[in-house]
């Protein structure tokens, strides 16, 4: 079994050691290792990250076992610590409004076998897109919401979110504020992709914004769905030029490439389990 251990304790001497050994005298076999170290400059000390993919080698030690065995090393460091079975793919749903390319990227992704996740559902408020979910084999609920509705409709996302047993949720451009409720069954577990270079062009119609604004550059951000609207953790972005002779339609055309590649790139990050979240930050790792 392939194990990743995330974690994360006061910046001190001594802790790659000291958790070299703790797996190794858990049996395990370490294949990659990268750490950080987070400064503040008006700050003592710092915040020591780090990411550890090690192989178990000994039946007798299983994921609760070593979370129990690392107790005490973490009392001792003051270490908060995650650990995550890598060779079980994460059960996940793909949420989509009317826009299609970034569904469409994911699910080819998926097919292919690049994009390590174990799709579950797509969920979308518009029947547009059930052809494309049927014809590569995944389930699609067609949940449509009004502001009256809301409050049922995201029950029933919620609900059926649960029936599939998902883990992680990806926005790929579904164009609903998610409620604060809704957002606090996954807390970091939903990934939304905002088509502009936040924290630029916040909420709706961010190429109009752009367009208003004479830009000369257009991006896309993947982040984490808080409930503060496009202010949480950002896992990736990206930008491309543009000029005073692109409309918002031709900005819009050219920002959906933008948005496909980050999306895609955020979302493999978070199923290789690379992204810790530190605050409003993220750490992502090679
Ligand atoms: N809880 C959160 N929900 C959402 C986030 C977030 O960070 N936290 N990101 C948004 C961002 N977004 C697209 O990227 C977006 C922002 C605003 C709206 C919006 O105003 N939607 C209207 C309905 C519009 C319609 O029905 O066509 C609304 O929800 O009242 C949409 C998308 C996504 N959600």
């Amino acid at each position: 079994m392939s194990s990743v251990l995330l974690l994360s304790c006061p910046d001190q001497q001594g802790v790659v050691a000291a958790t070299a050994e703790f797996i190794a005298d858990q049996g395990g076999n370490i294949v990659h290792a990268e750490q950080y170290v987070k400064r503040e400059a008006d700050a003592d000390g710092g915040v020591f990250f780090q990411r550890v993919v090690f192989d178990l080698v000994r039946s007798d030690v299983t994921h609760e076992s070593l979370l129990d065995a690392i107790r005490p090393l973490a009392d001792k460091l003051d270490m908060t610590v995650d650990l995550r079975d890598s060779s079980t793919p994460i059960p996940t749903a793909i949420m989509c409004s009317k826009q299609g390319h970034c569904l469409y990227d994911l699910l080819t992704r998926w097919r292919s076998g690049e994009m390590p996740m174990d799709l579950r559902v797509v969920i979308s408020n518009h029947p547009d897109h059930a052809d494309i979910a049927g014809h590569m084999g995944v389930p699609f609920v067609h949940l449509p919401v009004t502001k009256e509705t809301k409050p049922q409709q995201e029950a029933a996302v919620l609900a059926t979110l649960a029936e599939y047993e998902v883990d992680l949720v990806v926005m790929a451009r579904y164009m609903q504020i998610l409620s604060d409720d809704f957002v606090s069954h996954y807390p970091m577990k939903i990934i939304n992709i905002h088509h502009s270079f936040l924290p630029a062009f916040i909420g709706a119609n961010p190429y109009r914004q752009a367009h208003e604004r004479g830009v000369k550059l257009i991006g896309a951000t993947a982040h984490y769905a808080t409930a503060d609207l496009d202010e949480g953790p950002i896992i990736s972005q990206d930008t491309t030029h543009v000029s005073h002779r692109e409309n918002v339609a031709e900005l819009t055309a050219r920002g959906r490439d933008v948005e496909t590649v980050v999306l895609a790139r955020a979302v493999r990050a978070h199923l290789e389990h690379r992204v810790a979240v530190h605050g409003h930050q993220t750490i992502v790792y090679n």
